[in-house]
């Protein structure tokens, strides 16, 4: 279970600041909430709950109306339980909640990988989906689910990744309406969340593309490269150095694996629980390079069971990103805030949205 998995975990936890705890109060809601963050009234928006399937012969005026609002509407013809054939399905926000908590379901049920979480691992997927995004031509980003075909699935960076969409098939068979890509990125947002993270607010509206969209290789970050990499690959994204930082925080979350990048080792005690212990860790630990036959990675000294990549370190090195790293090391609370902020934008990156407003999931107890 899940949240055996997050209490055993958390046993694990040495010294996590007390606020590590925090949620926005917000999180248990299910009210649509706007881009700009504040708060919309009930079902506003994306789709009413009273969806078509009701409105039986009045469907084509309705549809026809729908798409001139530009409402995003899915229509899906065939073989959903809910609707009954040859009729429209448009799925609401509660249509995206019966997704998500299908794959809390999943991550609770399925304890029996790594550290008893698939969760890291799609949080993973999700930022490779969406990491890929180059602002000046506007292509790549999570609209488009692409890593579903060679070559993006064979690219070096995305070693291990099939194993998360994998993850994600029967929650795809369960409910065929949703595209790959809001799939992906829902499964994201749903993990940060169930793994004890940050609410991350989410909409719909991904198309999935052909092999055509595939973006070239060398796009995602390469772990042994320093501070000016990444500055370069996530500017090329759009994001500024306190976004940058706050990203990589999700390395709280997982481990590296020997036959996937070759390094080796989760960052912290509490693999499957989101905390700020990454910038803790970071910031505190004496960290120094681990003896091996790997490639170059930084181990701490106290126990030498943890590790660093050369470009967390990196984080360290760097005036611009340090600074970053020791207000999330010593507040819980702003790191949860900024990353939720910036993650969001990620999965957000380049895609057509045809609304303002965003869900929050409720998460599951
Ligand atoms: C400089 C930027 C980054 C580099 C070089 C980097 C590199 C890596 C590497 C080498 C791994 C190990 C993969 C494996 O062996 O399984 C990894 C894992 C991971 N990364 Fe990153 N990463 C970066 C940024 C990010 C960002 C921005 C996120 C999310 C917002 C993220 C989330 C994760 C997670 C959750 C894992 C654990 C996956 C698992 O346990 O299977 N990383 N990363």
């Amino acid at each position: 279970m899940a949240s055996a998995a997050r209490t055993a975990s958390r046993a694990f936890l040495r010294s996590t600041p007390a606020t590590s705890s925090f949620r926005p109060a917000a999180r248990s809601t299910r009210f649509a909430i706007p881009a700009n963050g504040l708060r919309a009234s009930p079902r506003r928006g994306y789709a009413s709950e009273a969806g078509p399937e009701k409105s039986g012969s009045s469907f084509g005026i309705w549809a026809l109306g729908l798409g001139a609002l530009g409402g995003g509407a899915y229509f899906y013809l065939n073989g959903d339980s809910a609707s009954s054939l040859n009729k429209p399905f448009v799925p609401t926000q509660a249509d995206y909640q019966k997704v998500y908590d299908a794959v809390a379901a999943r991550l609770s049920d399925e304890t029996d990988y790594d550290d008893g979480s698939y969760g890291p691992v799609l949080v993973r997927l999700a930022w490779h989906a969406s990491g890929t995004y180059d602002k000046e031509t506007g292509t790549g980003g999570s609209n488009g689910a692409t890593m579903r075909f060679a070559p993006e699935s064979d690219h070096g960076a995305n070693a291990g990744l099939k194993t998360a969409r994998d993850f994600l098939d029967p929650i795809k068979a369960q409910f065929p309406w949703i595209t790959y890509s809001d799939l992906w990125t829902l499964a994201g947002a749903c993990a940060i969340q169930e793994l004890g993270g940050p609410t991350i607010p989410w909409r719909p509206g991904r198309e999935d593309r052909d092999v055509a969209a595939c973006t070239p290789d060398g796009r995602l970050p390469d772990a042994a490269k320093d501070q000016r990499h990444i500055r370069d690959i996530f500017s090329r994204m759009g994001f500024d150095d306190r976004e940058m930082v706050a990203l990589i925080g999700a390395h709280a979350l997982g481990r590296c694996h020997t036959d996937r990048s070759g390094f080796d080792g989760p960052w912290n005690f509490s693999p499957t629980v989101f905390t700020n212990e990454f910038f803790r860790l970071l910031a505190e630990e004496n960290w120094i390079q681990k003896k091996w036959n790997g490639p170059k990675q930084f181990t701490d000294k106290s126990t030498g069971t943890l590790m660093m990549l050369p470009t967390d370190m990196a984080l360290m090195k760097d005036k611009g990103f340090k600074k970053h790293v020791e207000r999330y090391a010593k507040d819980s609370d702003v790191f949860f805030k900024e990353f939720s902020d910036v993650f969001v934008k990620l999965l957000e990156l380049g895609v057509p949205f045809k609304t303002e407003d965003r869900f929050v999931f409720k998460t599951s107890e």
